[in-house]
């Protein structure tokens, strides 16, 4: 059942980034997360928002920030905001995000940063929400309000998804091999030249293979019973093989699993595990969760980017193409929309399970 919970303001930096004006869109619409300031680069500092970005979004600009001015990336200039969501470079985001947190507000972040800070949850919000509880013990550390939550890599949050949805049906799943097709607008923008990914694929993704392996270890590990942090699944082997490809939103995935039970379930069970997987974000009410988490698919050339990618408004992990695999247990292909459960839509829901558990006062 959803909670009302009062109107919140929040500030958006890298607000003219691809991931920022994902995080516009969404919460132009959104039912009680108001935009109250937004930060981005020098160049960018003064100049109302029109002028400052590079729209990308097949949508025009919201009206209630075309007046609306770029701020410094500093916390004195979101005075007002309860919440941050950052989708700064990650060059650039360590430093400022830390000092956004040390002033008391509460962050959720894109950026890799903090990812493997043993006290910031990684959270995938149709996964793990129960790993933002952590967000106590930085308080207590830093005798201060602030906290950062990350959101993962974009190809990793489709990834733990369904392994979530087939641990839970089935157990422990020892191990992942995973080969991905990922969007240009990963990259942000301007990204990859032109001469590079038309007509091509690109099969190097500097550092995405290693935060695939290590970061699905902390989002299905659990919080540490006997220590602070987390206990990773260590003994999960996950091998992960990162391409880019000429699509312009939406991260495939072909993934093979093998289970740590005999005999590994059939295609059925795991078929039916996949649709009927629920999370907390749905039971909380969450507005931003999708309605179905996993939408399996029964046509044998689906899912598709340019097909499937905005269904749910890109909230949801789409599943198609489950098989045996000979090699493994079972193998599937998954598509995600990196721009949005993969970036800023995580975001926004792991602010909505904060705000409906208290953590933000
Ligand atoms: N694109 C995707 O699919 C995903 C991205 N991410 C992560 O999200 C973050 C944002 O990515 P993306 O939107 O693609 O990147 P972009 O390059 O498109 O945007 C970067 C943003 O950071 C701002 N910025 C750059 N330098 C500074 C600075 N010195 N001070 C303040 N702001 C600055 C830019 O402002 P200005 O316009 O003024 O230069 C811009 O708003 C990254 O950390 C990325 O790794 C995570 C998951 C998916
Ligand atoms: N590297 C991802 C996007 C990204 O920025 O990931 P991360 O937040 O893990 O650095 C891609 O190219 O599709």
């Amino acid at each position: 059942m959803a909670q009302q919970i009062s109107p919140l303001n929040v500030g958006v930096l890298g607000a003219t980034g691809t991931v920022g004006q994902r995080f516009l869109v969404l919460l132009a619409s959104h039912p009680y997360l108001r935009v109250h300031a937004i930060g981005a680069s020098p160049r960018s500092v003064g100049l109302a928002y029109p002028k400052a970005v590079k729209w990308k979004q097949t949508t025009p600009i919201p009206k209630a920030y075309r007046d609306l001015n770029v701020s410094a990336c500093e916390p004195g200039a979101f005075a007002g905001c309860k919440i941050i969501f950052s989708g700064l470079d990650a060059d650039v985001a360590g430093d400022i995000e830390l000092a956004f947190r040390d002033a008391g507000f509460a962050v959720f972040s894109n950026a890799k940063n903090y990812r493997r800070a043993p006290l910031v949850p990684l959270v995938v919000p149709l996964v793990n929400p129960d790993h933002l509880a952590i967000v106590r013990q930085q308080q207590q550390e830093l005798k201060k309000p602030g906290f950062i939550v990350t959101n993962a890599n974009c190809s990793t949050t489709g990834l733990v998804v369904p392994l979530a949805a087939l641990e839970r049906a089935f157990g422990p799943i020892d191990t992942v091999l995973v080969t991905t097709l990922q969007a240009i607008s990963g990259a942000g923008y301007p990204g990859v030249p032109s001469l590079d990914i038309m007509d091509n694929v690109v099969p190097f993704i500097g550092g995405e293979e290693e935060k695939m392996e290590w970061e699905t270890k902390k989002i299905l590990g659990s919080l540490a019973s006997t220590t602070t942090g987390f206990a990773l699944r260590d003994e999960m082997r996950v091998s992960a093989t990162c391409t880019r490809v000429p699509v312009i939103d939406g991260h495939t995935e072909c993934v093979s699993v093998r289970f740590a039970r005999r005999p590994a379930p059939d295609i059925a069970a795991v078929r039916a595990a996949l649709s009927a997987y629920t999370c907390d974000a749905q039971t909380l009410g969450c507005p931003s969760a999708p309605v179905q988490a996993i939408e399996v698919h029964d046509a044998e050339d689906r899912p598709q980017p340019r097909l499937d990618r905005e269904s749910q408004a890109g909230a949801a992990v789409s599943v198609g193409r489950i098989r045996t695999c000979p090699v493994l247990d079972i193998k599937f292909v998954l598509l995600v929309n990196n721009v949005c459960l993969g970036a800023a839509t995580s975001s926004i829901i792991n602010a909505e399970v904060a705000c409906a558990q208290g953590f933000i006062a």
